[in-house]
């Protein structure tokens, strides 16, 4: 259900994500043209993006920590690497001290930790911070901005879709590149591709800059297929744009996730619209596509 700001003409929903998430996605819009852009069925943040939500078992091994993995000794930490510090007011966070080389890899379902205690699970408990959907007014279509102040290291969300092969990602660019608006949401990983054009979450919103606050890493929960998260690169204000960089440089993920955009009218590149000082001047493209 949407209202009608008291303070502008905006109307403002309350929640998109229709509860899926622990924190709401709110929108604001100018009017019911611009809403009907936005109909997208929407999946939650800490499910997997493949064919099922729920998963039954994990594929990785666990841990059998008694002290629900406080210590250093517990089996996925020392497996796997020790991907998450406290942070700022004790919130959990990814230590980005030391370049992340591999997956992360949170407590799964084969762990006897509980799941809500658990230091070593973050990205799984879905967006835990308030986001907003806006129409950004430089020609970038929707964009996501925080409503509260996020921390370096901080999850922020995921980016969450359907998951398609590459000859399915050229099929659907191409087709995009015939559609008016144009605007595309396949993000190419190593492993696989994932596109929220018709099912999807607020990651699908995120626009790219040239000098982002976001970064995506790769993590593994109970599925082969990893979860692209978002986690900040730096603090973030209140009301500040969420953005990453599409070309997927600076990833220290060690799987680097390009978004395929380009090609604006069949001419050439697409014009990047960051504004930041170090602006390249055009949005990434994924040649292999
Ligand atoms: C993943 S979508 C981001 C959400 C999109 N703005 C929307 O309205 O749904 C990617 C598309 O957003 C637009 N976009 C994102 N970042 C941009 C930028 N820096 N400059 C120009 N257009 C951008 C492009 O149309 C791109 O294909």
């Amino acid at each position: 259900m949407s209202v009608k700001s008291a303070l502008s003409n905006e109307f403002i929903v309350d929640d998109i994500s229709n509860g899926l998430e622990p924190s709401p996605v709110c929108l604001v819009y100018n009017d019911d043209k611009e809403l009907e852009e936005l109909r997208v069925h929407q999946k939650p943040s800490h499910g997997n993006e493949i064919v099922t939500n729920e998963e039954s078992s994990s594929y990785y091994d666990g841990c059998d920590c008694a002290d629900n993995c406080i210590s250093e000794d517990c089996g996925c930490k020392s497996t796997h690497g020790y991907f998450y510090t406290s942070q700022h007011s004790n919130q959990r966070g990814l230590n980005l001290n030391f370049p992340v080389s591999t997956s992360i890899f949170e407590c799964n379902l084969s762990c006897t930790c509980t799941t809500t205690v658990c230091p070593n699970r973050i990205v799984q408990h879905g967006i835990n911070i308030p986001l907003q959907v806006f129409k950004t007014r430089d020609g970038r279509g929707w964009g996501l901005r925080t409503l509260q102040k996020i921390y370096k290291g901080m999850f922020v969300c995921e980016y969450a879709g359907e998951i398609i092969k590459t000859e399915e990602a050229k099929r659907r660019w191409e087709e995009m590149n015939n559609n008016a608006i144009a605007r595309n949401y396949v993000l190419c990983l190593k492993e696989h591709n994932i596109d929220p054009i018709h099912i999807g979450n607020a990651g699908r919103y995120i626009n790219h800059s040239c000098a982002p606050n976001l970064q995506i890493y790769l993590v593994r929960i109970n599925s082969l297929i990893p979860v692209a998260a978002f986690f900040a690169v730096r603090d973030i204000e209140i009301g500040e744009e969420l953005t990453f960089d599409y070309s997927g440089a600076d990833d220290h993920c060690g799987q680097s996730g390009a978004m395929i955009d380009g090609i604006e009218d069949k001419k050439g590149m697409k014009k990047c619209l960051c504004g930041s000082e170090i602006c390249k001047g055009m949005l990434p493209f994924d040649q292999s596509l």
